[in-house]
């Protein structure tokens, strides 16, 4: 998992390479609005300061060839770019890989992605967490068959099932009663919708690091919603707390939706919770969403699981990230000396016993 030391420069070189602190390489592949929104100067010129280099990896072009990278960072999908990921590790077993395509994956289905959270054991406390009730629906007949939903009350929201960060993945829909279903597109999961205030919480995770961020959610929904009739029983809508409003709008809607007066959960509830999840999916770069429920305060629902979600729009990002390759590849070239050390000393003694 860790990044080989082994160079075979001089030994000059390498005097004034342990004076300075090791560099590190590396290397990123993004798609392109990814790469627009987290590679900025400002974390670029950070990171080279304290001695890792950001390089862009050509998508063009076999991982394999090229590099050197110490680690790979990365955030695109599909088969060829795990084999891709593979042949690379095969060539460079020391390489570290940020993250596993295989945990990955996990966060592209809506049913795995939150399977995780009711399976958190995390000591009793006074506040409670888990996923609101859920079905997934794979075709239109069990989509009006009313036994498949027995356990689930209106109104509901309806999303995709694939989550692979497509625009059509992020396509939900609020839907009041059974007039809405036609519009939906199997498969799909539907989740009671648990009204919160129109306040969402985004729990941002970088390694060990944990942020937890406000941002606006859909309003609350009043009970006379059942009664809506016809195209009015349900509600597209896409990225909520991602859209780009203007400056006033925005500012109206924060002082509708009272963001500021709306508390924060404990850090520590959230940090037991982020340190969970980060433990069960192994993963070091994820965001997931919280919301608080309205009727109970002590009753927090996880409603979305981001893999390398939108770093740029958390508070300091640059020293939180720098900070964390730092610590990664740092710890990992020190583990890589000790087994290299471990190694010679083997060879050392075993060419005794020879
Ligand atoms: N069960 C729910 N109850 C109330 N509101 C919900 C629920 N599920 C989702 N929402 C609202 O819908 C929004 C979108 O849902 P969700 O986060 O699952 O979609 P997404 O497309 O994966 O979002 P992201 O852009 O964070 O990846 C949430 O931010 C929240 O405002
Ligand atoms: O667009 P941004 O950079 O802000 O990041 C968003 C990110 O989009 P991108 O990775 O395609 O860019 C989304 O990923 P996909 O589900 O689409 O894969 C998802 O993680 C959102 O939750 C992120 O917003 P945030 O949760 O941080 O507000
Ligand atoms: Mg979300
Ligand atoms: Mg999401």
């Amino acid at each position: 998992m860790c990044a080989s030391t082994t160079m075979t420069e001089p030994e000059g070189e390498r005097e004034r390479e342990r004076e300075r602190g090791p560099r590190f390489t590396v290397g990123y592949a993004l798609a392109p609005k990814k790469q627009n929104s987290f590679i900025r100067d400002s974390l670029v010129n950070l990171a080279r300061s304290r001695g890792i280099d950001l390089v862009k990896i050509d998508p063009n072009r076999a991982l394999a060839d090229q590099g050197p990278f110490h680690c790979v960072l990365h955030k695109l999908y599909g088969p060829e770019w795990k084999k891709q990921l593979g042949e690379f590790r095969l060539r460079n077993p020391n390489a570290v890989i940020i993250d596993s395509p295989d945990a990955i994956e996990r966060l592209h289905n809506r049913i795995s992605m939150l399977q995780v959270v009711s399976e958190l054991e995390i000591e009793p406390r006074s506040l409670t967490f888990g996923i609101p009730k859920q079905i997934v629906i794979y075709d239109k007949e069990t989509l009006f068959d009313r036994q498949s939903w027995v356990a689930l009350k209106f109104p509901v929201i309806s999303k995709p099932l694939v989550a692979d960060g497509s625009a059509k993945s992020h396509k939900m829909a609020l839907v009041y009663n059974h007039d809405g279903l036609n519009k939906l597109k199997p498969p799909i999961v539907l989740q009671e919708f648990v009204n919160h205030g129109g306040v969402i919480f985004k729990v941002y995770v970088v390694g060990s690091h944990v942020q937890c961020v406000k941002r606006k959610s859909l309003p609350d929904v009043s009970a006379s919603s059942s009664s809506t009739s016809g195209d009015a029983a349900v509600l597209p809508f896409s990225q909520v707390s991602n859209i780009a409003t203007d400056k006033k709008a925005e500012e109206k809607y924060y002082e509708m939706m009272d963001l500021d007066d709306t508390k924060m959960p404990p850090q520590e509830f959230i940090e037991g919770i982020a340190n969970g999840l980060r433990g069960a999916l192994k993963l070091n770069l994820f965001n997931f969403d919280v919301i608080r429920d309205a009727r109970f305060a002590d009753r927090y629902f996880i409603i979305d699981i981001n893999y390398f979600p939108g770093y740029a729009k958390m508070p300091s990002y640059e020293t939180v990230l720098t900070n964390f390759f730092w610590d990664l590849l740092n710890n990992c070239s020190k583990l890589n000396s000790f087994d290299k050390e471990v190694r010679e000393r083997e060879v050392k003694e075993n060419s005794i016993h020879v």
